[in-house]
């Protein structure tokens, strides 16, 4: 469909109140293009008619006057509460739209953001839409506006003096098709802005992101030379766009001179001759009209401008909205009231990308309650098997179930919802310490957030922060160690009270040893009586598993317990030599 069509589709549960502007554009531009007619009248009627009395004259001079007076007044009148109404229309539907494109930019699933730069969907939902705002308020409302005013002023034009409109007229084909000329080339410009801009807002969240690396590496000069070079090339990307648009005022101001001169000439030469075409009034009129007429053409070249600006942003807004869901919910799904936890890998092949198998055949299951701790090399596919039971990506092949209903039968949002995750990485929000925990689920109570907190250990350190479960943290945490946060993460999965619980188990360096003890009790009771898969590194996990699976290449070399596993004296053991040397271990 039509992008612009498309766009306005957006308009119409505003259809009544976009009526109303309609008819208050009618209004302005009838009445407005009226006045000239009125300068006409005065002057042939009042002015120069010499046959009538004085008298009449002034009266009829008056009456004119008071006329004019009250068209213009009501006219403007008018055409601000239509400039008013349309803003307000223009405010609406972009606030509709940018609702849909975050909404379903939630929708989207992982592989979209694996492909797409943080930087490109912020430029989406933030200066693609505002393009958009400006392209709905005053572009296409605007326009129709402009065009009715132009309309109006023709209409006029013809109806006072056919022969000089036809002079006047003759000119503009030749002004329209060097706009629609720059158009083209300001579209161009304009969407190398677009790719240059969201390259750089790209670039920009990266170095923010990874600004400890940079400047532990020394990296700030060649940082610096890499912005530089996007920068450069945005810069000439506006330069090209200011070229061309630079171009619209100046020939519009230029159309206007000869029209003008047109007037004059054609106009002066007929009142000359004495020809019964032409008034003195009609004269004055059509100079009132050009400047009338331009003042919208002008408009509406301009506004032509942002149109394709605007073009180059709505085609990347709707690409958003239109990116295909991969991981969709069933027509029909499956939702039983409590779930056992027997999760099943049946035949799964996977892969990220095309047929770079990352998972191959694997096949295993967890019985209710049972911790199954994953092990293998790194890219072994350990943390892709927990992606995969989320639903974060669908199997190419074979199934992944849970007590025997396949992932893909869930809806999404209550597959996720029976599932708990801590992460090595724990991601807090801006928000107090108690909203981290609670997450905002409804019917998390703050004695339960307490609660929560008590049984995973970080109780104590989150009273003696300032404000207690009210102090307020920021997206980065700060101010809370590592330690900390992965008990506050695991606070926050106990609350939700998953009914089965993925764990990245990272024995990390940068945790003392107190900490640890903490971390590893949490993690025991987050486990009790819950299904549970742990990416683990740690030995003592690992140990404790009632089940380990030794992955390879995406492949299941073997499984059993730990102590079935060492006997087999193979792959698990020499993970296990290599891990029981390995530091962090303590
Ligand atoms: N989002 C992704 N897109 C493309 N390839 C990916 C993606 N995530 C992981 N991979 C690839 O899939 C393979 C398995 O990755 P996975 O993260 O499951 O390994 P892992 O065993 O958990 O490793 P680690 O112990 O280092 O976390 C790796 O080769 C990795 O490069």
């Amino acid at each position: 469909m039509n992008m612009a069509k498309r766009l306005l589709a957006y308009s119409l549960p505003y259809w009544r109140w976009l009526i109303l502007a309609f008819a208050m554009i009618t209004f302005t531009a009838l009445s407005i293009n009226f006045l000239p007619v009125l300068i006409q009248r005065i002057t042939d009627q009042c002015l120069m008619n010499a046959d009538a009395p004085a008298d009449e004259r002034i009266e009829l001079l008056m009456r004119l006057s008071v006329i004019y007076i009250s068209i213009a007044g009501i006219g403007h009148l008018v055409r601000y509460f239509q400039a008013m109404l349309t803003a307000w229309i223009g405010q609406k539907i972009i606030y509709d739209l940018r609702l849909e494109v975050f909404r379903k930019v939630l929708r989207m699933h992982q592989a979209y953001f694996d492909r797409t730069a943080v930087g490109t969907l912020m430029t989406r939902v933030t200066s693609d839409i505002e393009r958009l705002q400006h392209f709905v308020t005053e572009g296409v409302v605007g326009s129709i506006a402009d065009l009715f005013m132009l309309f109006g002023i023709m209409g006029y034009m013809i109806y006072i003096s056919p022969w000089l409109s036809l002079a006047i007229f003759s000119t503009l084909p030749l002004l329209f098709a060097f706009m629609f000329y720059v158009n083209t080339k300001l579209r161009d410009a304009n969407r190398d802005i677009r790719d240059r801009q969201s390259r750089l807002n790209a670039f920009l969240q990266e170095s923010l992101t990874g600004m400890t690396t940079i400047q532990l590496f020394n990296r700030e000069a060649s940082a610096m030379e890499d912005f530089d070079e996007r920068h450069t090339k945005l810069r000439s990307a506006y330069f090209d766009e200011v070229r061309w648009f630079s171009l619209y005022f100046p020939t519009v101001e230029g159309g206007q001179a000869l029209a003008v001169l047109l007037i004059l000439a054609v106009g002066g030469m007929m009142l000359l001759q004495g020809s019964e075409a032409i008034t003195l009034g009609i004269f004055v009129a059509f100079l009132a009209y050009i400047r009338d007429f331009f003042r919208p053409l002008g408009s509406l070249s301009d506004k032509a401008g942002s149109f394709q600006i605007a073009m180059a942003s709505i085609e990347r807004v709707f690409a958003l909205l239109d990116a295909e869901e991969e991981v969709q919910d069933p027509a029909q799904t499956e939702a039983p009231d409590r779930i056992a936890g027997t999760i099943a890998f049946n035949k799964v092949w996977f892969a990220y990308n095309n047929d770079n198998w990352v998972i191959k055949d694997l096949s295993f299951s967890v019985e209710p309650g049972q911790v199954l701790a994953v092990v293998g090399a790194t890219g072994a596919g350990k943390s892709t098997i927990i992606n995969l039971i989320g639903r974060f990506y669908d199997v190419q092949q074979g199934a992944v179930t849970i007590d025997g209903i396949d992932v893909r039968q869930f809806n999404k949002h209550d597959l996720r919802g029976r599932l708990g995750y801590v992460f090595q990485d724990p991601f807090i929000f801006t928000g107090s310490v108690a909203d981290n925990i609670a997450l905002q689920t409804p019917g998390i109570s703050r004695a339960e957030v307490i609660h929560a907190a008590k049984t995973v250990n970080a109780h104590n350190f989150i009273e003696a922060m300032p404000e207690g479960y009210d102090t307020v943290l920021n997206e980065r945490g700060e101010g809370l160690s590592l330690g900390q946060k992965q008990l506050l993460v695991m606070a926050r999965a106990l609350a939700q009270n998953p009914e089965l619980l993925f764990v990245l188990d990272e024995a990390t360096a940068s945790v003392d040893t107190a900490t640890e003890v903490l971390i590893q009790d949490a993690l025991a009771k987050l486990m009790a009586n819950r299904t549970s898969i742990v990416i683990a590194h740690r030995l003592s996990t690992i140990r404790h598993a009632d089940r380990i699976l030794v992955m390879r290449h995406g492949e299941l070399v073997d499984q059993g317990t730990h102590n079935e596993l060492m006997a087999h004296d193979g792959y698990y053991r020499q993970l296990y030599d290599l891990l029981q040397h390995s530091p962090e271990q303590k």
